[in-house]
């Protein structure tokens, strides 16, 4: 198996998906053969809204974010001909995110996010997520999401950074 987009883009600290941020959430995104992306993750029971049993909102927007932020960057390497994190940095922020929660997501199993760029156009680029059960069974999905993802220089970095609190030896 290839290695996870994350674990190919550099200088990532983000909460969601940084390898270098070790109270994160550290998702992992891959390709599918129909050039979708795809991510799995197993929900942890902190991570859980009012009744114990159900995903926290606000981590399941986490996890859209990531998953689809870091399936703009990959795409966008891709279009540069180049592999992830290979050459000049190529970095997206999120412009927009909408998220429509349609059912309430089990905390005690596994889910699945399938992305796939929409749109590019410029520094924009529009992706759509869909939330499920990780055995993607003919069912609703638990959220659906559209996601505007910006393009910024690759020298944003310089002005974006503290020392780094967030990892710990
Ligand atoms: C904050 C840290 C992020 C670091 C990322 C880089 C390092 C990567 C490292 C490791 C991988 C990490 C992976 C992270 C994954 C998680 C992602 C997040 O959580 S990102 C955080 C949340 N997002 C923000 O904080 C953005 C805050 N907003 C901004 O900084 C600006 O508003 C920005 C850059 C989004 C746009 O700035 P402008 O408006 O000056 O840029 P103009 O060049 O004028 O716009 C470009 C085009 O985009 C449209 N646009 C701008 N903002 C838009 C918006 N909010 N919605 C829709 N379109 C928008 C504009 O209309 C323009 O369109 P036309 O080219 O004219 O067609």
């Amino acid at each position: 198996m290839k290695p996870a987009f994350q674990d190919l883009i550099p200088h990532n600290h983000c909460f969601g998906c940084g390898p270098q941020n070790s109270e994160g959430l550290k998702l992992k995104s891959y390709w599918r053969d129909d050039g979708s992306s795809e991510c799995v993750y197993l929900p942890q029971p902190h991570q859980c809204a009012g009744p114990t049993g159900f995903v926290n909102g606000g981590i399941i927007a986490t996890l859209i974010d990531c998953h689809c932020i870091c399936t703009a960057m990959a795409h966008a390497y891709a279009l540069a001909g180049r592999e992830i994190g290979q050459g000049q940095p190529i970095w997206y922020v999120t412009g927009e995110l909408n998220i429509q929660y349609l059912a309430p997501t089990p905390i005690d199993e596994a889910i699945k996010l399938v992305a796939k760029v929409e749109n590019v156009s410029g520094k924009k680029m529009t992706l759509s997520c869909e939330l499920m059960n990780v055995t993607e069974a003919p069912s609703t999905p638990y959220a659906r999401a559209t996601i505007m993802a910006i393009q910024v220089p690759s020298n944003w970095l310089k002005h974006a950074d503290i020392p780094a609190m967030c990892e710990k030896s």
